[in-house]
């Protein structure tokens, strides 16, 4: 699944996280990478450690937390916390796939990557280039979303970031685990849940059939989640 969250910040909350980061030290981004990824990778980061990405970052979970497009289609267990990437001057991170499981420095926190995502901090029209180009089922995506919006997309697929070529890209990028391993079963999930809130909006939300299906929701996460 490819999922846009079109109204993640507002431009309060994209300004106030550009301040934050936008004073902080940022480091060659080969910090967080692995050994095939660290070939491919020419960018700027800000450290795991540094205050301002922990202060920036709880704003996004934050965000995530009050988004129920984002809660609905990820179905979130456990959420690394955000980093921070930079992209001028031609730098690009090449064809790759992310690491399986992420740790945070310091703590230990393990988190199985299920869902990897991007936040765009720019405004497409100030930077050229920076696409966020993502391999799927159904052929090649390219994604450059306006700033504060997001896209969720599975961290098994082949993915890269364009050249930029003019101007600066700057984003927040994590892992998560959703409680639901599965993409094709989480898709389902969101499919059959987003007809349910459909159908309890046009029929009441006391509707019998509303009421049974939101049971086989239930049911169904359940079976598969783990919690
Ligand atoms: O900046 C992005 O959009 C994604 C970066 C990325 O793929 C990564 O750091 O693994
Ligand atoms: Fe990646």
């Amino acid at each position: 699944m490819l999922i846009v969250v079109p109204d993640l910040l507002d431009a309060a909350g994209v300004a106030h996280i550009r301040a934050l980061i936008d004073a902080a030290q940022w480091v060659d981004g080969n910090v967080t990478s692995g050994h095939q990824s660290a070939l491919a990778k020419r960018n700027l980061q800000l450290p795991e450690t540094a205050p301002e990405a922990r202060q920036a970052g709880q704003m996004i979970l934050d965000a995530l937390g009050r988004s129920p497009l984002f809660i609905a289609a990820a179905l979130p267990l456990k959420i690394f916390p955000p980093l921070f990437n930079s992209y001028a001057g031609g730098q690009a991170f090449g064809t790759h796939v992310d690491n399986a499981v992420r740790i945070q420095a310091g703590t230990g926190f393990r988190v199985r990557s299920d869902l990897s995502i991007t936040v765009f901090l720019e405004e497409p029209e100030s930077y050229e280039g920076g696409e966020l180009t993502i391999e799927t089922h159904f052929g090649v995506q390219q994604v450059k979303l306006p700033a504060g919006q997001a896209v969720l997309y599975p961290s098994s697929s082949l993915h890269r970031v364009e050249p930029v070529t003019q101007g600066r890209r700057v984003a927040s990028f994590f892992w998560m685990q959703s409680m639901i391993r599965d993409d094709a079963a989480r898709q389902m999930l969101f499919d059959l849940d987003s007809s349910i809130q459909q159908l309890a909006l046009d029929r009441g939300h006391d509707d019998a059939q509303v009421i049974r299906l939101t049971g086989v929701y239930h049911n169904l996460l359940r079976r598969w989640a783990d919690a």
